[in-house]
């Protein structure tokens, strides 16, 4: 069985972070494991409070892991400060790991800073050259470019300065978008539209989480980069379309809708 891992924070209610990255690579079929960066209290209406866990205590936990085991895959996500991102990168180096998925989370659906200001830069300057594919939403790519995205000319460009950056494929999300939920992949040379109709929901908790652990899924799996990425989105789409109200606000999207229809279960 391939073996995926995911460094990212805790999130409390289960809809993002390393809770729904370790849903989907069950859901797809890979072993998972976690290296836990935050530990958050949220639910479906908000972020209440975080704890960094230390940087020596992050760094332990990816050595437990890569003195023992070999890791097909990486997604990282919520890295929060300058001293988890420098660690975080310090032993992804060290241990010469490739396949890394990494997804700049900065603000939660909630509005809540998962990213302090001032580590933006670390996370550019640290993570983005270690990466196979990052994965910014529109606003991660404005704030990584530092420019105003409001046509597809300007994802384009966003794209290009991204991937100047280091990372081999760059992912731009139209989840905020208006209209359709159409995702761009830039490959250095070409783009490819990955499009989606918009699925009518508010529960889109965790949607960025989930598709970057399964692109991370795909790519443990041996699947090509473009194919991960094109199968990935297929496997957002329909955990949106049956995702589901738990709490008051913003409910989580559905892992486990294809065995359950096999199974004949309902929610
Ligand atoms: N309503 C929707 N209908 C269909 N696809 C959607 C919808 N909302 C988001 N998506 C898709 O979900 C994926 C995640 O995109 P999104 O822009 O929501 O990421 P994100 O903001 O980083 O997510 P999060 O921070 O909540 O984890 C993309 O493939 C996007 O197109
Ligand atoms: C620990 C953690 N990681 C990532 C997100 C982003 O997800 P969303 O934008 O849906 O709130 C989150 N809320 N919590």
């Amino acid at each position: 069985m391939k073996k995926v891992l995911t460094i990212a924070g805790s999130d409390s209610c289960g809809g993002a972070g390393i809770q729904a990255d370790l849903k989907t690579f069950s859901a797809h079929g890979v072993y998972g494991m976690s290296v836990i960066t935050a530990v958050t209290a949220q639910n479906t209406k908000g972020v209440f409070a975080v704890q960094d866990i230390s940087p020596l205590l992050i760094i332990q936990q990816l050595e437990a892991i890569f003195d023992d085991i070999t890791v097909d895959a990486v997604k990282i996500g919520m890295v929060s400060q300058i001293e988890t991102i420098e660690a975080i990168a310090k032993q992804l180096k060290k241990y010469s790991v490739n396949n890394i998925v990494v997804d700049p989370v900065m603000i939660s659906k909630s509005g809540y800073h998962l990213l302090q200001s001032d580590a933006k830069n670390s996370l550019i300057m640290n993570l983005l050259p270690l990466a196979t594919i990052v994965t910014p939403n529109l606003m991660e790519a404005e704030a990584i470019t530092g420019i105003k995205i409001n046509s597809l000319k300007e994802i384009k460009e966003a794209s290009t300065i991204i991937h100047k950056m280091g990372p081999k494929y760059v992912l731009v999300k139209g989840g905020h978008l208006e209209g359709e939920a159409t995702d761009l992949l830039y490959d250095g040379s070409s783009f490819m539209v990955l499009p989606s109709e918009r699925i009518k929901t508010k529960n889109t908790h965790g949607t960025g989480c989930t598709l970057s652990s399964a692109i991370a899924s795909n790519i443990a799996k041996g699947l090509g980069f473009t194919e991960s990425v094109k199968e990935a989105k297929k496997y957002i789409t329909t955990a949106i379309k049956h995702s589901f109200s738990i709490g008051k606000g913003v409910g989580p999207t559905h892992h486990f809708y294809e065995l359950y229809k096999k199974s004949g279960l309902n929610l």
